[in-house]
């Protein structure tokens, strides 16, 4: 199977208060159609981890690539249309726009990107929203839904533009044991259905046993 991404001795260092050496040697991959988990206790680097995987942070050493391509030194504009293009985030929490409907949320990644007309961006969001079981929900205003249902529009969103990797920080904390094992059920059959890449931070012990491989993380490295 392919790499989708790829970690290779990255380190991190916080320079401020003091210096802090946060990333320790991180080498791991995904593979295509891979969902992995990532857990350890709280302070041990998991969200920085993810932030620099992301191409959010980039002030790290080590080499970076997402499918197969360099992603390490790449410009601000280049890695902005990446993250855009290739990655899907869930977050704890889920950053819709109240005011904006379900469907209009969807659709804002894709818009961003203008790689699509609008007709096609709407069709493809229903798509989306049809996948997750929540079509009957597009023309609701985003502040009208519970909390199960704005995490599925959030899923929905991160999928928009057909993306190589989901990453989630936490996407269950804040979701009863109910819509947690629904948002798990879901990842673990975009993974086996669609062969989608997941890489979620979690410290839920049963979501991550049903993944298909633990990262466990210790003090900013990897140990298992
Ligand atoms: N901007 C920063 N400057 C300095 N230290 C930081 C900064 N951000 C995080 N840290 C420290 O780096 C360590 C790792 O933080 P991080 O948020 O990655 O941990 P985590 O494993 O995600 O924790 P949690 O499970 O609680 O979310 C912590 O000790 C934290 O205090």
């Amino acid at each position: 199977m392919e790499k989708v991404l790829e970690a290779r001795n990255i380190d991190k260092h916080f320079k401020k208060p003091v210096l802090f050496h946060v990333l320790k040697d991180i080498n791991f991959s995904v593979k295509q159609g891979e969902f992995v988990s990532i857990m350890g206790k709280s302070g041990c680097g998991k969200s920085t981890l993810l932030y620099v995987l992301s191409t959010m942070d980039t002030d790290y050493e080590g080499e970076l690539l997402l499918n197969n391509q360099l992603l390490t030194g790449e410009s601000p504009d280049s890695l902005s249309y990446v993250r855009n293009k290739h990655i899907g985030f869930v977050f704890q929490f889920h950053y819709l726009l109240a005011e904006f409907t379900v469907l209009e949320n969807v659709m804002l990644p894709a818009r961003k990107l203008a790689e699509k007309s609008s007709e096609e961006i709407e069709h493809d969001a229903l798509e989306k929203l049809r996948i997750l079981g929540i079509d009957n929900l597009a023309s609701k205003k985003a502040y009208r839904i519970s909390g199960g249902e704005k995490q599925r529009v959030a899923i929905a969103r991160a999928l928009i533009n057909d993306p190589a990797i989901i990453m989630g920080d936490e996407p269950t904390g804040n979701l009863d044991s109910h819509n947690s094992e629904n948002v798990f059920n879901i990842f673990r059959q975009l993974s086996d259905e669609r062969g989608l890449s997941l890489l979620i931070v979690t410290h839920d012990k049963d979501f991550a046993k049903g993944t298909d491989r633990i990262i466990q993380m210790e003090d900013g490295r990897i140990i298992k």
